[in-house]
């Protein structure tokens, strides 16, 4: 077999250099040429006849080719003889090696994969050869070290009486289990490595730990995403409305804030006329304990809500309670409409195409005049004055966020943590609306705005002191617990709201009956 390179398309088995076939050059009038085609399949036909035959001489250059192709037919065959495996030997000083180097070496290739089919593809760069080469090489280490592993896992090498406590078994052992990933570490290549015991266990009780902080992470990363999207009782929640006829779809998401997310929803009114639609916002209560960690302030003295366990769970109904309060006494506000769970459904502040109305933090105040902006501020005033006097209730979140601006009117929302005027520190949170309300107005240039006492007095006909500070005096005034005093049933305010919250919970009337 020495020197036959054939298989790799030099010279071919007669030793003989194959040559390389001259294609014709042909004008595209040839091509298309009725007689030029006549012609090729007489010369077909004669071919395919002196084949069949092997009696006629080739005499014709085509003939000539028909033994180039013959020839490479026999070598296929000849090669495919020795199909198991082609030694290829570098020899010293071959015409094949330029510049060939002295010494032997020699390695054993499958040919299969390499053999080249054609002269075009023995002519495939010696850098494609090398990368091929390089992965049999390869192939080969990894199939010889899975043998040895095989054998070793046994517990036996074939060596007899060496058992798997052998220390360089057991080493080579651990790097095969560290190759192959079994401690769920990415070490990269380690063939004929060993892994003393020591390193290894170390190795897994590091990739153990890591695959849990993982795990966590994961976990942490999934939570997070659950807290912000909607979760699947709030999927639910959103279906029974849909199927209770309550509304026809949810259009989209009007704002994510800190506590909630408010999505809008459409309903048909009517089939005939499918232009006709009401909106309603509704507000989706986040229901992680984070969120509610800092209202505690607003409820733990409201004796609507003393049982702090119950916190968590009604504050949906709180904002549905003071909303319907509100709008007993014609606030403007969002309709209450329906509360599920964490779910409260609210007529949406906004024009009849479905677009709320902007906060008055959003408003572009460069195209208003003084009058009205003037204007605003009255309403916002105669809000604070109606909320504290009529609905007994004190905001205490009330600023520019809060107050949404629709065709010239203002609304007041956000009101899960107004308070009822029982909370001994409803003057305390009232003080900051005030001033909050102040802020603003002055900021984009209201012409006529009151004192913060002034406003206070007027909103809860007191007579606190011009002179002195009023967050001061506020402080004072609670302390004295005159607070309660400022309830217009001076008797037991807080039971009478009770009673009555009872009563429409009976009566079926009660957003308590849907929660529960
Ligand atoms: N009924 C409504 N009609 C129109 N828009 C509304 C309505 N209710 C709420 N929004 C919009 O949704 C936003 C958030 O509502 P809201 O303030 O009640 O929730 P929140 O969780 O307290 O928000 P934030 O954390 O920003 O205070 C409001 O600023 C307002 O733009």
């Amino acid at each position: 077999m020495a020197g036959n390179t054939s298989a790799w398309g030099r010279t071919n088995v007669w030793g003989n250099k194959s040559e390389e076939a001259v294609e014709p050059v042909v004008s595209f009038v040839d091509i298309m040429s009725e007689d030029l085609a006549q012609s090729l399949t007489e010369e077909e036909e004669k071919l395919v006849a002196g084949t069949s035959n092997q009696t006629q001489a080739a005499s014709t250059p085509e003939v000539a080719m028909t033994d180039e192709e013959y020839a490479r037919m026999l070598q296929r065959e000849y090669d495919r003889e020795f199909d198991i495996s082609v030694t290829m030997e570098q020899q010293q000083q071959t015409p094949n090696t330029p510049g060939g180097k002295k010494g032997n070496s020699s390695f054993t290739l499958t040919p299969d994969r390499y053999y080249p089919k054609t002269a075009q593809e023995s002519d495939d760069s010696d850098e494609d050869n090398d990368d091929e080469i390089r992965q049999l090489a390869t192939d080969l280490l990894y199939a010889k070290l899975e043998k040895k592993t095989a054998v070793e896992q046994s517990g036996l090498s074939e060596e007899k009486g060496v058992t798997k406590h052998n220390p360089t078994l057991a080493a080579r052992r651990n790097a095969d289990k560290t190759l192959n990933d079994t401690v769920n570490l990415k070490t990269g290549d380690m063939i004929s490595e060993e892994v003393s015991n020591r390193v290894f266990n170390t190795l897994r009780s590091f990739a153990k730990a890591e695959t849990k902080r993982q795990h966590r992470l994961k976990d942490k990363e999934e939570k997070a995403t659950m807290e912000t999207s909607m979760d699947a009782k709030t999927r639910l929640e959103l279906f029974k409305f849909i199927n209770l006829g309550l509304i026809d779809s949810v259009e989209g998401i009007i704002s994510t804030g800190k506590e909630s997310a408010v999505l809008h929803a459409v309903l048909n009114e009517n089939e005939s006329t499918p232009d006709k639609k009401s909106h309603y916002a509704i507000k989706v209560y986040k229901t992680s304990l984070n969120e509610f960690k800092n209202r505690s302030e607003y409820v733990k003295d409201d004796f609507r809500f003393k049982n702090p366990r119950r916190v968590l769970k009604i504050w949906a109904e709180k904002e549905y309670m003071n909303l319907m309060r509100m709008h007993r006494f014609n606030l403007p506000c969002p309709v209450p409409v329906k509360l599920k769970r964490h779910l409260l459904v609210m007529s949406l502040i906004g024009d009849e195409e479905g677009d709320a109305a902007p906060r008055l933090k959003n408003v572009d105040w460069d195209f208003f005049t003084e009058e009205e902006i003037q204007d605003i501020y009255k309403q916002t005033e105669s809000i604070m004055c109606r909320l504290f006097q009529d609905c007994q209730l004190v905001h205490g979140d009330l600023s520019e966020f809060n107050l949404l601006l629709c065709d010239g009117k203002v609304f007041v929302i956000d009101v899960s943590q107004a308070m009822d005027l029982s909370h001994p520190r409803n003057l305390h949170f009232l003080t900051r609306d005030i001033e909050n309300v102040l802020n603003f107005f002055s900021r984009i240039n209201a012409p006529t705005l009151p004192t913060a006492v002034a406003l206070f007095n007027l909103i809860t006909q007191l007579e606190m002191n011009e002179a002195e500070d009023l967050m001061l005096q506020v402080e004072a005034f609670s302390e004295e617990n005159r607070t309660v005093d400022l309830r217009k049933n001076k008797s037991k305010p807080a039971d009478m709201e009770w009673q009555i919250y009872n009563k429409e919970k009976v009566r079926g009337t009660s957003p308590g009956r849907d929660y529960n």
